[in-house]
This record gives structure tokens, C-alpha cells and sequence, in this order.
């Protein structure tokens, strides 16, 4: 097959930091190829550095045959180069066709105007040809976390580009979507596009794609054919170190109910909501993704209303209107949506993972002092945050690192209840399995734990017990002895009775 892309030695260096190191990549026509590493590994930077977004300190790249060296984004697009980046990059207050051909509404202007007639049209046949279900006059900032993302992918696609690079495309896509996906990524290829596809799944790696580039620490490792290498070595790979079982879990005696939740209801969102949880024992919780696991979790925090129901916590009725509530009575919570809510990119590392959660909450009188800060440094070399200096902004770190230190404020705050959202959302495989083994000890220790997570792996590795959330209620809640994929994803479609049948 013929070689499209060539990234011959490429350096960039950081202040302190060498983020790329001689690093090799080779992309073929019509191939999807995994870029896969630890948080930090610097994958983005990879991609970046041949986008143009970064200068280089060193190294060739080739495309299409030739020596090129992009001024940035759009000169890459105009040579045949997008991008699907982690972070929605969308204009909230514009419609989705609008963002779609953003800079190229003049193929639907005539005598100075946009003819939205024809915009939407060709916009609804694009999406209509990727079997994507999206109104193309919706603005951007009614539509789903999930949605947006296809409206960016289907901007990548309607460049007609050669290579698409997306980076943890899903990362926020249900299961039915994340199929629909797949099959367009597919069919990409199949039509001649090359693929470059950054994930932490490997499941997903093993699925789609056809070569692994991995790297580590700023270098390049290995390429390898998906069908060269099973997960234990790529594993190995990626850490650099056998990590035998990544979920440790002791079975151990656990105490009086610390969470009680009764009828908790909200109205559209979740309904008659009831489960306890012990001290010391892990409850998960699985579902469909908008199934309304994540919406009852931020109601017991405090973050959003409910309407009716009670929360008890050690027997006695707690009163939680916000999350400041929440912390007073012991509880903790890692929101999904991390990043967002939990980072506060004008502050350093060593701030950021010493704050409490939200930034009204340092007036409650926050100090930090030596033993802290020991603290602190401890947590960062437990959960190997790859960073140069405590005392560089956040924004400075890779996205995984940046919620390893958020997770890590969590764990510092030894809260008697802990409610985790998709903790490993976008974390590598070695820190996911640090963060399962922090898990382990917290609930030796007689911490209560809630985990919300849409990896089955995981919820199947960690939890005594699992309940599975449709559409606002909770369908089940059952004993982790035994229990298989299938089973609960029965229970998540609502299924189960015709498969016992
Ligand atoms: N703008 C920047 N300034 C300083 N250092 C940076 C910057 N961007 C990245 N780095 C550093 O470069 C290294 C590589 O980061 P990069 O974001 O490429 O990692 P990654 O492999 O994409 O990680 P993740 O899986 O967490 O997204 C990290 O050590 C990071 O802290």
C-alpha cells in the first residue's frame, strides 16, 4: 500500500520538557491507524506538529510525496489534512450547517447572500449519506454532548480530505453512534481516506484499526499490525511494564449503610430513584449513555435539583441544595465532564489539586501548608502524572494528566462517600489501573463508593455490586458474582426478559 504521510524524526521541545523525540510516523492510503500512548506519551503534540499548530524544533514531514511544513490548521485542511479535535471546537450559537461549512458558505451565496435553502439541503445530504441524524438548522448549543461531535465529524468528512486525524472520537458517543462510527470510518477507508486514530480503548483499537503506532515518553516505540499483537503485549507496550491485572479488587467484610437514596425523582430526568451504598463497598453503575446516570449522581451532589425523594446519609436525612452541602456531609464527587468543571486553567498543578471542587469553595477558608503539599506530591507520583513542575499552570499538562490531578483532589479529600463519573474517561492504562487500586484501599479503609462508568470491563472489575440505570430508573440491582457483559447490557437495552426466555 502506498505510504500518504511521512513524519521522519520529529522534535518538539517545551520548556523543560521534550515532548517529541526523533519521533517516526507512517500513515498508508486508505489505512486506519491507532496512535496510541500514556497521557502525555505526546500524541497531540504529534498531531499538532503536522497540522502546523506547533513549529518544530526538528524532523521532516512528507505528504503526498512531497516535503511540506503547514503554517498552522487551515493550510493543512487546504492541502488535505483535518482534524477532529478532543475538545468540541464548534461555534455554540450557530447552526449546525453553519459551523459545518464555516469559511465556505461563498459555494451557497449568491449576490452577497447565503441561500439557507441550499445550505441546509446539501447539509442534510451529507448527513443523510454518513447515516447521521442531525437538523442541520439546530444551533449548536441545544444539541448533545454526542451530537456536536458528529457535527464535527461530518465538517471533517465534507473536506474531502485525504487524512483525517481524530483524537478519542468517542469519548462521548453512545453505543449506537460509536457504531455508526465505526462503519463511516470504514468506509472512509475503504473510499481511500487514511485514518488517524487517537484512543485509550484498546478494545476499539483492536476493532477498527489496521496498524499501532505506540509511543511513550515523548518516543517513538513500535508499529505494529493489529493482527501482530494481542492487549497483554501492547500493554506492555504502552507502560513499558507487565501490568498482569489491571483490576485489583480484595473481597472484604463491609459496614453499616453510609448513602441511602429514597424515591429520588426528577421530572424528565430521572424517576423513584432508591439504592444504598455500604461503607467500604463499590457500587457501580452502568447504562446507556443519556440513560440518566450521570443526572442522578449530580443531583445527590447537589449540583442539580431534584424534585422529591430523600437522601440519607449514616441513617439520617441530609439536606443537600449545592455542593458546598454535599462536601459538609461527607461527600465527594470526579464529574465527568472534568475538564470543564473541574480545572482551573489560570491556577497551577499543585493549586488546582489542592482546591477543593468548586472555586467559591477556597473563600470557605483553604490552607496549604508543608504537609499538604507532601500530600499532594505524593498523589501526582501515585497516579504518575506526567508533569515538568508543580508549579506550571494546569493548561500545561496532556488532557489525561490534567484529570489525573483533579481525580487525585478527590482522593486527597478523603471523603467518606466518593462518587466517581467515568474516572477513566481518557486515562491510560497504567493510571487506570493505579486508580483501581487507590479505589481498592479507599474502600479498605471503610470509604462507600459510587461509579458510574460506561466501560463494562470496568464496572465487571471493580464492583460488589451493579446497578444498571434505562431511561431514568433503575432497572436492577445485582450481586457482582458471576455476572457477565451480556447480562447487563440485556438490562441497559431493556432486553433481559427475552434472553432468559
Ligand atoms: N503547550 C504546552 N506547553 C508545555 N508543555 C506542553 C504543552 N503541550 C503539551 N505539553 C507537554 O508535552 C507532553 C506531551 O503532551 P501531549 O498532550 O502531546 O500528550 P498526549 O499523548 O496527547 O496525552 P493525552 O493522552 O493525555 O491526551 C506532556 O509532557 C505535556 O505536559
Amino acid at each position: 500500500m502506498e505510504t500518504i504521510l511521512e513524519m521522519k524524526k520529529i522534535t518538539k521541545i517545551f520548556p523543560g520538557v521534550r515532548a517529541l523525540d526523533e519521533v517516526d510516523f507512517n500513515l498508508r492510503k486508505g489505512e486506519i491507524h491507532a496512535l496510541i500512548g500514556e497521557n502525555g506519551a505526546g500524541k497531540s503534540t504529534l498531531m499538532k506538529a503536522l497540522l502546523g499548530m506547533y513549529e518544530i524544533d526538528g524532523g521532516e514531514i512528507w505528504f503526498k510525496g512531497k516535503k511540506v511544513n503547514f503554517k498552522g490548521p487551515n493550510d493543512a485542511l487546504h492541502a488535505g489534512i483535518s482534524m477532529i479535535h478532543q475538545e468540541i471546537s464548534l461555534v455554540q450559537t450557530m447552526s449546525a450547517a453553519e459551523n459545518i461549512w464555516m469559511g465556505r458558505t461563498g459555494r451557497f451565496t449568491k449576490m452577497g447572500i447565503i441561500d439557507h435553502k441550499q445550505l441546509m439541503h446539501e447539509t442534510r445530504e451529507l448527513c443523510g449519506r454518513l447515516g447521521i441524524q442531525i437538523d442541520p438548522a439546530a444551533t449548536v448549543e441545544t444539541l448533545s454532548v454526542a451530537n456536536m461531535q458528529l457535527v464535527e465529524l461530518v465538517r471533517a468528512v465534507s473536506y474531502n480530505a485525504d487524512v483525517i486525524v481524530m483524537d478519542e472520537p468517542t469519548s462521548a458517543l453512545t453505543d449506537a453512534e460509536i457504531e455508526l462510527l465505526y462503519k463511516i470510518v470504514r468506509d472512509l477507508a475503504a473510499q481511500g481516506t487514511s485514518i488517524i486514530f487517537i484512543s485509550h480503548k484498546l478494545e476499539e483499537i483492536f476493532e477498527i484499526c489496521d496498524r499501532i503506532t505506540i509511543m511513550r515518553d515523548g518516543q517513538y516505540i513500535d508499529c505494529r499490525d493489529t493482527t501482530d499483537i494481542d492487549n497483554d503485549e501492547l500493554i506492555k507496550l504502552i507502560a513499558g511494564r507487565e501490568i498482569n491485572n489491571i483490576y485489583t479488587k480484595d473481597h472484604f467484610e463491609k459496614g453499616d449503610i453510609a448513602l441511602e437514596v429514597k424515591n429520588l425523582s426528577s421530572t424528565g430526568t430521572f424517576r423513584n430513584i432508591s439504592f444504598a451504598v455500604r461503607k467500604g463497598e463499590i457500587l457501580g453503575f452502568c447504562g446507556l449513555m443519556g440513560a440518566g446516570r450521570s443526572e442522578i449522581m449530580r443531583a445527590i451532589f447537589g449540583i442539580d435539583p431534584y424534585d422529591s425523594g430523600e437522601i440519607l446519609i449514616n441513617g439520617k436525612k441530609a439536606v443537600i441544595k449545592n455542593p458546598q452541602d454535599a462536601i459538609k456531609n461527607g461527600i465527594g464527587m470526579v464529574t465527568e465532564d472534568r475538564l470543564r468543571q473541574g480545572a482551573i486553567h489560570s491556577l497551577d498543578i499543585k493549586t488546582n489539586m489542592s482546591l477543593p471542587f468548586l472555586p467559591q469553595l477556597s473563600k470557605m477558608g483553604f490552607v496549604y501548608d508543608a504537609k499538604e503539599r507532601e500530600q499532594c506530591e505524593q498523589m501526582a507520583k501515585k497516579m504518575s502524572v506526567n508533569m515538568v513542575s508543580f508549579a506550571n499552570n494546569i493548561g500545561s499538562l496532556s488532557g489525561g494528566n490534567q484529570q489525573k490531578v483533579i481525580i487525585g483532589r478527590w482522593l486527597l479529600m478523603d471523603p467518606d462517600i466518593l462518587i466517581l463519573d467515568e474516572p477513566t474517561r481518557g486515562i491510560d492504562v497504567g493510571a487506570k489501573s493505579e486508580i483501581y487500586k487507590i479505589m481498592n484501599d479507599l474502600a479498605k479503609q471503610g470509604m462507600a463508593i459510587i461509579m458510574v462508568s460506561s466501560e463494562m470491563p470496568e464496572i465487571l472489575g471493580m464492583s460488589d455490586r451493579i446497578a444498571v440505570v434505562r431511561e431514568g430508573e433503575i432497572v436492577c440491582i445485582m450481586e457482582n458474582e458471576g455476572l457477565e457483559q451480556q447480562t447487563l447490557l440485556a438490562h441497559a437495552f431493556g432486553v433481559a426478559n427475552k434472553i432468559s426466555e
